[in-house]
């Protein structure tokens, strides 16, 4: 997005109408219309609960987003938010090998928050549904101490064969990704350098990321034996599976080489590499495969092989420990 259309966005805090001029009624009167109908919606949002139709093993996850801790005010507008927080519940669905079918919203805001930026956002969460297929189902309302606003997101999921958990891959299978590495890092520094303009592509992927839903249960079908979504970095979530699944997962630095070439020109070398493997927020998924069943669209980046006596389950760069961290919300750095 340019500097210019940053700067015909008004702080959320001021300028519009604030939520302090409507009542609950008022305010949900304004957000029912933006959501998509469902066809597996038997009950709609505005009742003490909503009705879906769904199968008979259900996903259920959650993911939260607070100003100044995930998105600042001058960076995402109300839309990008509601397509981010979206966005990353859904890719968890599908990290299980599930298909998204509903939401649930909260939103959790100072009274000072205008209902403009509301139904920006609004906007943004009914998008990313539409497109996806998914139902609003509902949702709460709250408000919050000045400066303060955050919004929950808990997601649906419809599960059509088994779960793809963090603790099944085996030694001998492929380390693959679907998905790009280190666009949403590499845009999340460059608004933090004011230089969003410098790399569009990264800026956009930090607003709005775009996890491959239907890769998911592509995986899945396709005999995935492990999986998850990247969203706190390479080395951090691939350590997850390594340890669920008491492996060494040994990353193939050369297949990296296309994502960090696709962010040295801008960030140098050095940081490009860091955003490729401790980069968060990018929402690919990650996986492993027995070897030779890799489904299309899917890459190869490394292997998967057996702990020795000598060290514990981890994830090494061309066999080597390496001390990227990724992102944690409490450790202080
Ligand atoms: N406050 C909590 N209470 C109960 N369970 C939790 C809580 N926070 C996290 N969990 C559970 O811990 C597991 C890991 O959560 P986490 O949020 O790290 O998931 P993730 O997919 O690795 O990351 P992301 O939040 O980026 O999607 C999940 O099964 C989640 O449901
Ligand atoms: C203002 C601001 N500061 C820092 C960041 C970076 N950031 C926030 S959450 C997260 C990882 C995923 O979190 P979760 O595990 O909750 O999905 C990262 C890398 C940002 N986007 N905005
Ligand atoms: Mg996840």
């Amino acid at each position: 997005m340019s500097n210019a259309r940053r700067s015909e966005r008004g702080p959320m805090m001021t300028g519009g109408t604030p939520l302090r001029s409507l009542d609950e009624e008022e305010l949900l009167g304004h957000i029912f219309p933006a959501f998509p109908p469902g066809a597996d919606l038997v009950v709609a949002p505005g009742d003490d609960a909503a009705v879906l139709r769904t199968s008979d093993r259900t996903i259920a996850t959650t993911d939260t987003v607070v100003l100044g801790r995930d998105w600042l005010d001058a960076w995402s507008s109300g839309a990008d938010i509601g397509h981010k927080v979206v966005a990353q519940n859904l890719a968890d669905v599908a990290a299980m090998g599930g298909v998204p079918t509903g939401v649930l919203v909260t939103l959790v805001a100072d009274p000072e928050l205008s209902l403009e930026w509301v139904l920006d956002h609004v906007r943004g969460l009914a998008e990313v549904c539409t497109a996806a297929g998914v139902a609003v189902l509902g949702g709460d309302l709250s408000s919050a101490p000045p400066g303060v606003v955050m919004v929950s997101v808990t997601a649906l999921g419809r599960l059509d064969g088994e779960p793809v958990l963090r603790s099944g891959a085996r030694p001998g299978d492929v380390l693959a990704v679907h998905g790009s590495l280190g666009l949403a890092d590499a845009g999340l520094r460059l608004l933090q350098a004011d230089a969003p303009d410098r790399l569009p592509e990264a800026t956009e992927r930090q607003r709005r990321p775009e996890p491959p839903l239907a890769a998911g249960p592509q995986a899945a079908a396709g005999g995935a034996t492990a999986m998850l979504d990247v969203s706190d970095g390479l080395l951090r979530d691939g350590g997850r599976i390594a340890r669920a699944s008491r492996v060494v997962l040994d990353l193939d630095l050369s297949a990296l080489v296309p994502d960090v070439d696709a962010l040295a020109d801008v960030l140098g070398a050095e940081q490009a590499l860091d955003c490729v493997l401790a980069g968060g927020e990018e929402h690919s998924l990650l996986a492993t495969f027995p070897a030779g069943v890799l489904p299309a669209g899917w890459r190869a980046i490394g292997t998967v092989r057996a702990v020795r006596d000598d060290e514990a389950p981890a994830i090494l760069v061309g066999g080597r420990v390496v001390t990227h961290t990724g992102w944690d919300h409490f450790r202080a750095t």
